[in-house]
């Protein structure tokens, strides 16, 4: 039995406050053993920066696994192009950036590590860097060569899922389809079985359209698409209903009878779940071979460097990713 997972941490956009929340975990007693995986130097200036004192261990592919001690951390160089200011982006890092993520993938596949958490990438400075990039999700889903996959975020008792992404709102609609909304709520009735060991998850899927297209006077994808796929999907014994109207979908009374909504698009879910749990949840990306956490924040640039940068979304992070290679490793015995 895995009592201590593994755990990778890329340190995410360097001017950002990704250097910040992982210092702070010096100060505490974490619930697995952690790998940091960023540029050291910038990482010795930002404790500096911030009056932190802490010792950073460099780590090396083929070092034992480092064992938690207090106000010490272990980190696999990534060295940046440039040093890195807080709140100032250089397009020159973008690739340090990703590099991160490629070293944390290598040390998966090789199997010496249980889990990647991410602190937060700033998408557009690595797109300025002219690598076309929407996020760790589909960044990750292409490495690992698994294109569906399904971003859930959760906080506070209440799990979203999207149907959709990184998407600009005028494409959403033609990229919902009866076989993609089959296939995420799949991966997202796996997911909670498996990953958060509940048996019978019950799902509520929301509308696209106002009022769940009233009846086809609003839209017809609940009709055409949503609506279809439930039946299949409720014929198999499945718990999903809907498609509910989005508006009303968030209220207690649903929700108390629900274990995951999946909303058809990102500003549709996710401002509800910020808004009831920023801070406190996580970001898990669903269907990958490989166990992947992250925050629920940005980059913060406007107070990197200040300590001011909350970091209790990254402590669930590790907790949440710790407690799903725990729950892997129980199904798979
Ligand atoms: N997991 C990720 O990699 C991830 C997640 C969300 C956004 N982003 C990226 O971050 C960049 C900035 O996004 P944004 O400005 O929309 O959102 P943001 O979360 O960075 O900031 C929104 C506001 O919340 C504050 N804030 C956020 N997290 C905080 C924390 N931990 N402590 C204190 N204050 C905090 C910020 O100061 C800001 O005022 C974008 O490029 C976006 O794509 C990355
Ligand atoms: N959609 C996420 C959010 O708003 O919190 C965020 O952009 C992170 O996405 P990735 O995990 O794909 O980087």
């Amino acid at each position: 039995m895995i009592t201590e997972p593994r755990l990778l941490l890329t340190v995410g956009e360097p001017s950002g406050i990704g250097p910040d929340i992982c210092l702070q975990l010096a100060s505490h007693a974490l619930p697995a053993g952690v790998l940091l995986i960023g540029d050291l130097h910038c990482l010795r200036r930002r404790a500096l920066t911030l009056g932190l004192s802490l010792r950073l261990e460099p780590w090396q592919e083929g070092d034992p696994w480092p064992a938690p001690e207090n106000s010490v951390l272990h980190v696999l160089d990534v060295p940046l192009a440039q040093p890195c200011r807080p709140g100032h982006l250089d397009v020159a890092n973008a690739p340090a950036v990703l590099a991160t993520l490629d070293k944390a993938m290598h040390l998966l596949r090789a199997g010496a590590a249980d889990a990647l958490v991410t602190a937060p990438v700033h998408k557009g400075i690595i797109n300025d860097a002219g690598i076309p990039f929407t996020g760790h999700t589909e960044y990750l889903a292409d490495a690992c060569g698994r294109p569906e996959v399904v971003m859930l975020l959760a906080g506070r008792g209440l799990r979203v899922a999207l149907a959709t992404t990184h998407l600009p709102l005028s494409k959403v609609a033609a990229a919902i389809t009866r076989e993609g909304l089959e296939r995420t709520l799949r991966i997202l009735h796996r997911a909670l079985r498996e990953d958060f060991a509940l048996l019978a998850p019950r799902i509520l899927v929301a509308g696209l359209n106002p009022h769940a297209g009233e009846g086809g006077h609003l839209g017809h994808e609940e009709q055409d698409i949503i609506a279809p796929v439930i039946a299949v999907l409720r014929g198999e014994g499945l718990r999903v209903s809907g498609p509910w109207p989005a508006d009303t979908l968030f209220t207690p009374r649903l929700l108390e009878d629900a274990d995951a909504v999946l909303a058809m698009y990102h500003d549709q879910g996710l401002p509800v779940l910020k808004y009831h749990a920023f801070g406190e949840a996580v970001n898990i990306t669903l269907g990958l071979p490989i166990v992947r956490t992250s925050v629920d924040h940005g980059t913060a640039l406007d107070v990197a460097g200040t300590g001011r940068a909350e970091g209790g979304s990254l402590l669930r992070a590790l907790d949440v990713a710790a407690e799903i290679v725990r729950n892997r490793h129980a199904v798979a015995r």
